[in-house]
C-alpha cells in the first residue's frame, strides 16, 4: 500500500480513483465493508482503490466533542486498512486550514482534480467540508456536474441480538465498560493496545513470583480497570496471557498501571514493543489483606485465562 502525507506531492491523477474518505477510528467491519465496497468497485473498473484518512483526529483539532481517547493509534489504523486490501492511503494532516475548505473546493479541487476521483463510497451520514456542509445529496449533485459516481454503503447492523449499529462510538463505550466480546465483534478482531514495555514497581517478579510487562498507554483508549485474558504479541510470536488495569489496591502507592504477565514466558523484554488483546475481562481489582492472597488469586485468574484463551490459540 501506497501511503501519501502530503496531497502536494499527488503529481498526476490516478488511474479510476474509487475512494472513500474517514477518521476510520477503530477500522471496525462497518469501515472494513466501506473498503470492500472500494476494492470491489476498483477492481470492476481496472481502477485504485483509495481511502483518505486524517491525523491527527478531526475531533482533537476542531474540539467540538471534547478529545475521546482513540481506538486505534494511526499506525495500527495504516496496517488494517493495507491488511484490508486498499492501494492507497492518504492520509491528510488535519489543520484549521484544511477544515476551512469549503465541500465544493475539497471535492472539485482535491478529489476530482488532483486524486482522479472517479466514484466515492460513502455511508448514509456522511458529511464533509466546512461546518459540514457537505452531505450525500451535494455530493450527488456534484457527481453529476463533475462526473463521478456516489455509491451508499449499506450500514452493517452488528452481530449481536441486540443489533446494535456499529459505530467508533459504540466501540469506545464497550471498551470503557469491559465488554470486549461485543467490542471484539464490532471490530472484527481484539481490541488491541501497544507499547514499548517500561519499568514497573519492581514488586511482579520478585514479591509475587509474577513478573508483568508494564506499558504507558499514549493517546488510547483504555479498557475498564480491571483483569484480563489476553493474548500478547511479542516478537512475531502470539503469547497467552492475564492484564491487570488499574491502581493495584493491595500495595497503597496508588498508581495505574496497564501490565501483563505472559504465560509460559520468561525474557527480559525492557524497552520492546509488546500489543495485549483483551479476549475476555474476568474480574474488578480487588484490594487484599496480604500478598499471599493476592498470589491465590491470580492464579485462579490464570488457569480461567488458559481455558478461554485455548481455542484462540489453536492457529
Ligand atoms: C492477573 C493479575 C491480576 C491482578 N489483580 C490484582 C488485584 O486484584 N489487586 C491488586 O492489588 N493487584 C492486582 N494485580 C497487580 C499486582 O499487584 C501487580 O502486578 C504488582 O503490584 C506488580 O507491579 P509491578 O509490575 O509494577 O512491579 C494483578 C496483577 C495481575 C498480573
Ligand atoms: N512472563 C513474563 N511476563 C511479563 N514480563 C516478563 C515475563 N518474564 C519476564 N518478564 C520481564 O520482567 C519484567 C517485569 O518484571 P516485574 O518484576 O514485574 O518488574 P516491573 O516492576 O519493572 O514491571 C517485564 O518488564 C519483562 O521485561
Amino acid at each position: 500500500m501506497q501511503i501519501i502525507q502530503d496531497i502536494e506531492t499527488i503529481k498526476e491523477p490516478f488511474k479510476s480513483a474509487v475512494i472513500t474518505i474517514g477518521n476510520f477510528d477503530g477500522v471496525h467491519i462497518g469501515h472494513q465493508a466501506l473498503f470492500h465496497e472500494v476494492i470491489e468497485r476498483a477492481e470492476a473498473m481496472d481502477g485504485t482503490a483509495i481511502a483518505m484518512t486524517f491525523d491527527p483526529h478531526p475531533i482533537r483539532v476542531i474540539k467540538r466533542n471534547g478529545n475521546p481517547p482513540l481506538i486505534t493509534l494511526y499506525e495500527q489504523k495504516a496496517e488494517l486498512i493495507e491488511k484490508a486490501g486498499i492501494d492507497v492511503l492518504i492520509c491528510i494532516p488535519f489543520t484549521m486550514d484544511f477544515a476551512a475548505l469549503s465541500a465544493r473546493t475539497f471535492v472539485e479541487e482535491i478529489l476530482v482534480k488532483r486524486i482522479g476521483m472517479k466514484a466515492i463510497v460513502v455511508g448514509q451520514d456522511y458529511t464533509f467540508g466546512n461546518r459540514r456542509e457537505g452531505n450525500v445529496e451535494l455530493l450527488k449533485q456534484y457527481a453529476a456536474e463533475m462526473g463521478f459516481e456516489v455509491i451508499v454503503a449499506e450500514w452493517i447492523q452488528s452481530t449481536n441480538a441486540d443489533s446494535d449499529r456499529i459505530s467508533s462510538t459504540a466501540i469506545r463505550e464497550l471498551v470503557m465498560e469491559g465488554d470486549m466480546e461485543k467490542a471484539g465483534k464490532m471490530l472484527g478482531r481484539n481490541y488491541q493496545i501497544r507499547g514499548t514495555v517500561a519499568r514497573g514497581r519492581d514488586r511482579g517478579g520478585k514479591l509475587l513470583g509474577i513478573p508483568t510487562a508494564n506499558i504507558n498507554l499514549q493517546d488510547e483508549l483504555c479498557p475498564k480497570a480491571g483483569v484480563y485474558a489476553v493474548i500478547v504479541n511479542y516478537n512475531g510470536r502470539r503469547y497467552p496471557g492475564v492484564a491487570n488495569i488499574g491502581y493495584s489496591p493491595t500495595f497503597d502507592d496508588n498508581v495505574f498501571t496497564v501490565e501483563a504477565h505472559i504465560l509460559g514466558f520468561k525474557k527480559d523484554i525492557y524497552g520492546e514493543k509488546i500489543m495485549v488483546n483483551f479476549v475476555q475481562r474476568l474480574r474488578g481489582e480487588i484490594k487484599f489483606s496480604g500478598i499471599d492472597e493476592l498470589i491465590e488469586q491470580i492464579d485462579r485468574d490464570i488457569a480461567k485465562a488458559r481455558e478461554i484463551l485455548a481455542p484462540h490459540l489453536k492457529t
